[in-house]
C-alpha cells in the first residue's frame, strides 16, 4: 500500500482580495465589490532540519533516525501489526508528522502511545486507530485521423505547522501562501546547491518543496500533488541534484559518466524549461551537466552533445528518449547508472497516449532507483497504475487540501455558452476588452487542435491583435523562439494548442481563454494554471457551444461562474466577418478536418456520427464557409465517417 501524507486538521484561512484589474465582463458578472476568503492550502509543515547555527548539519532523515523515526515509519508500512498508523509529534511543539498506513487494516486497534527508538529524541510517536485513509509526443497521428488526442503530446507523513494560518498576503496583491516558512538554508542541502538557489532568487521553500524534500532525501518514492505554479520543478530537481552530488566521485568523473537522473516531460517546451531550471540550480556544481532530448530536433546532434558534454541529468520527452534507447550506441548502458527517475506531469505521462513508451523506458532503467511522480492533478485511475513506475510503498504527498479546489482561489473562473457562429466575434470582443483594460496584458488562447489553433491565430492576426501561435505543426526552433518571446514579454496574445497546457511557466499571464471542449477536467485545470502562478491573480474563461455544456459537470466542484455574453456592435461584427473572409482557405479546410477528428474522438459527441457531422457543418459556417470542405476518402474511412450524410469527400 502506498502511504499518504494528509493534513491533520483544517488549515488556515487566508484573506485574498479580488483583482484590481477587473475585466468588464467580470464586472458585469460580479457587479458588487467582492471580498472573498480563500482557503489556504498550507500543507503540513516540515520540522526544521537544522537548528540555527547548524546549517545543513541534520537532515530530516537524520533527525527521524535519531528518534528511530524513519525506520519506524518504514516498519509501519511494511508490518501492519507494528506499523499501525503513526503520528509523530514534536513534544509540546506545534510541528508534527502523521504517518498513516493502511488504516483500514487497523480499525479498532485502539489508541496507544508508543515510543520508538531511543525515546530521547524530540518526537513522540503514537499509534492511531481508525484513521481513514489517488503530442505533441503523442505521435504524428495526423489531425483529423482516427483518434485525435489533444496535443500535448494518502497516508504517510503530514508535516504541518500549527498556528500557521495567518494569511501571507503581500502588499502587492500577490498571495504568497504558496510559500512555507522554511528557508532553504535551514535544510540539509549542500552549500553548492544553496548558492544556486540563492542566485535563482529563492529564499523560502514553497509548500510542496517543504513537504517533499525530507521524504525524497530519505530515499522514498514519492507521488506528489500540488497546485499549478507552486514550484514542483524545484521540488523534484533539488533533491535529485543532492542525490547526484553525493555519488562517489569515480562514478561522476568517468569519461562518459552514466545518466543518473532522468526527467520525463510530456512536451518539448516543458523539457527545455525543466533543463533551464536545473541549470540554475547547478550553477555551482560544475561537474554535473544537464542535457535535453526532445522530438523535432536532430537525433545525431543530440547524440553528439551527450557524448561530448556532461550529462548526468537527462530531461526528455518519451518518444525521443525511446528513440535513443533503440538507436544510440551505448545509451542503454549509460541508463543503467540511473538513480532517480522523475515523471513530471505524471498523470499525463501515464495516460494512454504515453503509456507504452513509459513502460518501455521503465523497463530500460534499473529497478534499484528512486521514482518521483509530480502533477497538479492525479486522478484516481492514475494512482492505480502508478505501480508501472513506482514501488508499492511509495509516499503520496498531497498538498491540495482534502475538500478544497484544485485551482487557485485568486484566479477567477468563468464560462460562456454561445452558439458556434458567435464564437469568433465573442473571442475578439473578450480580447479587445482585456487589452484595453490591462496595458500589461498577457493572454493565452487555448484551442482544441493544432490546425484550429492555426486558424484562430490567422483570424486574430487579421484583426490587428498582437498574436503569436504555438502548436505541434510548427518547427521546433520556431516553437522555442515563440515560447521564449512569450515568456519575456507583455502585451502579447499566444494562441496555443495543448503544447502549452502543462507545466510551462510563463510569468504574469493575465487571462487564459479556452475555446471549445477541453480534453478533460485535468486539461482544463492545467490550462487554467498558466495564470495565477506564484500567488498572482488571474482570470480564466471557458467558451463552449450549447452542446458542449455537459463538460461543466466535470468541473462542477470548481468555482466557475457563468459570464454574460459580451455585446458585439455591428461594426465589430463587420470587422470579424471581414477578417474571417481573409483567413486562408487552406487553414479553414485543415481546421474543419481537425475539428471533426477532435470531436469524433470525444466519447460524448463522437457517439452520434450524424449529429457530429451537423455540428462540424456549423463550425464550417462559423468560419464563413457555405459548404463544408471536402475530406479525402481515406481519412474519412479512418475516422469511421465514410458514408455519413453531410460530408463531402475527395
Ligand atoms: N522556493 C521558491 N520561491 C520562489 N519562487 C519559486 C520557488 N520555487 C520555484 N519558484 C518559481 O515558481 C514558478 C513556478 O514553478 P514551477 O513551474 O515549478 O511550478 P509547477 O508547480 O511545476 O507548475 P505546473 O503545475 O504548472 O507545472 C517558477 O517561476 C519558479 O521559478
Amino acid at each position: 500500500m502506498p502511504t499518504e501524507l494528509v493534513p491533520l486538521r483544517p488549515l488556515g484561512y487566508a484573506a485574498s482580495l479580488p483583482s484590481s484589474r477587473v475585466l468588464s465582463i467580470f464586472g458585469r458578472a460580479f457587479p458588487f465589490k467582492l471580498k472573498y476568503l480563500s482557503l489556504s492550502s498550507k500543507p503540513p509543515r516540515l520540522p526544521l532540519m537544522a537548528s540555527a547555527g547548524e546549517k545543513g548539519s541534520v537532515s530530516v532523515e537524520d533527525e527521524a533516525r535519531s528518534a528511530g523515526g524513519r525506520d519506524g515509519m518504514r516498519r509501519s508500512r511494511k508490518s501492519p501489526r507494528n506499523g499501525a498508523p503513526l503520528k509523530r509529534q514534536r513534544g509540546g511543539d506545534s510541528n508534527f508528522l502523521q504517518v498513516i498506513g493502511d488504516a483500514k487494516k487497523h480499525r479498532g486497534s485502539g489508541r496507544k502511545e508508543k515510543s520508538l527508538g531511543s525515546g530521547k529524541g524530540p518526537y513522540r510517536f503514537e499509534v492511531l486507530d481508525g484513521e481513514d485513509e489517488e503530442e505533441d509526443e503523442i505521435g504524428n497521428m495526423g489531425e483529423g485521423v482516427v483518434t485525435v488526442i489533444s496535443e500535448d503530446s494518502t497516508s504517510l507523513h503530514a508535516l504541518m505547522k500549527e498556528g500557521d494560518s495567518n494569511a501571507q498576503k503581500s502588499l502587492l496583491g500577490v498571495d504568497d501562501s504558496y510559500l512555507s516558512e522554511t528557508r532553504f538554508d535551514q535544510c540539509s542541502i549542500s552549500s553548492l546547491s544553496l548558492r544556486g538557489i540563492k542566485d535563482a532568487g529563492y529564499e523560502k521553500m514553497t509548500q510542496v518543496q517543504e513537504a517533499t524534500l525530507p521524504v525524497i532525501l530519505g530515499g522514498d518514492d514519492v507521488l506528489a500533488k500540488a497546485k499549478t505554479g507552486t514550484g514542483k520543478t524545484v521540488a523534484f530537481l533539488l533533491p535529485a541534484i543532492e542525490v547526484l552530488s553525493k555519488l562517489p566521485l569515480v562514478e561522476r568523473e568517468q569519461k562518459r559518466p552514466s545518466i543518473n537522473v532522468l526527467v520525463l516531460c510530456p512536451t518539448r517546451e516543458l523539457a527545455n524549461q525543466v533543463a533551464a531550471e536545473a541549470n540554475k540550480l547547478l550553477k555551482y556544481h560544475p561537474s554535473i551537466g544537464v542535457q535535453v532530448v526532445i522530438g523535432g530536433t536532430r537525433l545525431t546532434q543530440e547524440q553528439r552533445r551527450m557524448q561530448t558534454n556532461p550529462c548526468q541529468i537527462l530531461v526528455a520527452t518519451p518518444g525521443r528518449l525511446k528513440d535513443h534507447i533503440e538507436n544510440t550506441q551505448g545509451f542503454a548502458t549509460r541508463l543503467k547508472g540511473m538513480k532517480v527517475l522523475v515523471l513530471d506531469e505524471a498523470d499525463r505521462l501515464l495516460d494512454m497516449g504515453f503509456r507504452k513508451d513509459i513502460e518501455k523506458i521503465v523497463a530500460s532503467v534499473p529497478k534499484q532507483r528512486q521514482t518521483l511522480l509530480f502533477s497538479a492533478t492525479i486522478p484516481e485511475g492514475v494512482r492505480q497504475i502508478c505501480h508501472i513506475a513506482m514501488k508499492k510503498d511509495h509516499a503520496f504527498i498531497n498538498t491540495v487540501e482534502e475538500g478544497s479546489e484544485e485551482t487557485h482561489s485568486q484566479v477567477r473562473q468563468m464560462y460562456l455558452i454561445a452558439p458556434l457562429d458567435k464564437h469568433f466575434s465573442i473571442l475578439y470582443s473578450l480580447l479587445t476588452e482585456h487589452v484595453l483594460e490591462d496595458a500589461d496584458y498577457k493572454v493565452i488562447v487555448f484551442c482544441t487542435t493544432a490546425m484550429v489553433t492555426k486558424l484562430v491565430a490567422d483570424f486574430l492576426s487579421r484583426l490587428g491583435l498582437n498574436i503569436r501561435e504555438i502548436h505541434s505543426r510548427k518547427a521546433q526552433n520556431y516553437r522555442s523562439r515563440v515560447s521564449e518571446e512569450f515568456r519575456q514579454s507583455k502585451g502579447l496574445i499566444l494562441v496555443s494548442s495543448d503544447v502549452s497546457a502543462r507545466g510551462v511557466d510563463y510569468p504574469d499571464v493575465t487571462l487564459v481563454i479556452q475555446v471549445g471542449l477541453p480534453a478533460d477536467r485535468e486539461q482544463y485545470i492545467h490550462r487554467l494554471g498558466r495564470t495565477g502562478r506564484k500567488g498572482k491573480e488571474g482570470k480564466g474563461i471557458l467558451m463552449l457551444a450549447p452542446w458542449e455544456k455537459f463538460f461543466l459537470a466535470s468541473i462542477k466542484d470548481l468555482p466557475v461562474t457563468e459570464a454574460p455574453l459580451p455585446l458585439t456592435d455591428s461594426n465589430t461584427q463587420r470587422k470579424v466577418e471581414e477578417a474571417l473572409r481573409r483567413v486562408e482557405m487552406k487553414n479553414k479546410e485543415s481546421a474543419y478536418q481537425a475539428w471533426l477528428g477532435y470531436y469524433n474522438s470525444n466519447k460524448t459527441i463522437g457517439r452520434d456520427k450524424r449529429k457530429l457531422v451537423e455540428l462540424a457543418e456549423e463550425f464550417s459556417q462559423s468560419m464563413g464557409l457555405t459548404d463544408p470542405p471536402a475530406i479525402p476518402k481515406l481519412i474519412l474511412r479512418k475516422m469511421g465517417l465514410n458514408n455519413v450524410p453531410g460530408l463531402r469527400s475527395l
